[in-house]
């Protein structure tokens, strides 16, 4: 597995890297939501009963539980707006001290709004020039010249590009996940994502069977996430099988099966310790 950058948080180096979703409907939220995952710091949970170390992570700059803020573009009252979308861009740009990844979930995928292919290009290239962003999710299923357009943008404002497939109702074959990740990498992405609905633990399983080959053949970072309840072993253990990252949640939860930050924190270092003492 590769590295991918997003403003200096490496994808697919050390611990796993949490992200959090904000989902905004209005600036004032937007703000609101910001502030609150600033304030949760790494040194408040300095001394919590899992082993939890923070040396070496008190520099100049403050350490946060989540190293990444997805911003949730399609729950916003102007999300259709690109100019209204760059200007939010930059007040929680100047809001929060993480890189911020910029999705627009459209409804066939979980997401609250839709877009004609047009307005999706528009306003994903509109923020990746706009600079304010690290990364921008942009779905598998609009196609290789939509994914190569916005690409260029992202590419040329020094940005990355999450390639996404989200199944809400099902688990797909193993071999069928292993290759709509490898598709993602044909396309040019920087990293691959794919998020199912399980509908049992094998499900579960298929998953992280998917996600294990992938990581040891595909040459970007991998993401991957189970939905609901038996899903949710996967966002704790599933960087053990190759996914560079998990999705939590402070404060309000963008899809099913999510954990708090501030609970996975110290889980995923405690686990990370482990496995290096053993
Ligand atoms: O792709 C994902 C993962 C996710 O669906 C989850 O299951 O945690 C949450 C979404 O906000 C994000 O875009």
């Amino acid at each position: 597995m590769a590295f991918a950058n997003l403003d200096g948080v490496i994808l697919g180096k050390d611990c796993p890297k949490i992200i959090t979703p904000i989902t905004p409907r209005t600036l004032e939220e937007l703000e609101r939501q910001a502030l609150e995952l600033g304030g949760q710091k790494l040194e408040d949970y300095k001394g919590r009963e899992l082993a939890y170390d923070t040396n070496g992570l008190e520099g100049s700059k403050p350490t946060f539980i989540s190293d990444i803020v997805e911003w949730r573009i399609d729950c916003y009252e102007h999300a259709l707006d690109p100019s209204a979308i760059t200007h939010a861009a930059a007040i929680l740009r100047s809001r929060t001290p993480l890189p911020i990844l910029a999705t627009f979930r459209t409804t066939p995928e979980g997401g609250e709004k839709d877009l004609a292919t047009g307005q999706y290009i528009r306003l994903l290239t509109t923020l990746a020039n706009s600079g304010s962003v690290a990364g921008i999710d942009v779905e598998l299923s609009r196609g290789r010249e939509v994914i190569a357009t916005i690409l260029h943008a992202a590419h040329s404002a020094g940005s990355s590009v999450v390639a996404s497939v989200h199944d809400f109702k099902a688990t797909p074959s193993t071999q069928s996940i292993v290759d709509t990740l490898t598709a993602m990498e044909d396309s040019g992405a920087d990293i691959a994502k794919f998020v199912c609905m399980p509908k049992d633990a094998g499900d579960t399983l298929a998953l992280m069977q998917a996600t294990w080959q992938a990581s040891q053949k595909l040459n970007i970072p991998i993401i991957t996430a189970a939905m609901g309840p038996t899903g949710t072993i996967s966002r704790v253990a599933g960087s053990l099988f190759g996914s560079s990252a998990t999705f939590a949640t402070v404060g309000d939860a963008s899809a099913p099966g999510q954990v708090p930050a501030s609970v996975l924190k110290p889980i995923l270092t405690t686990i990370e310790k482990w496995a290096e003492e053993a």
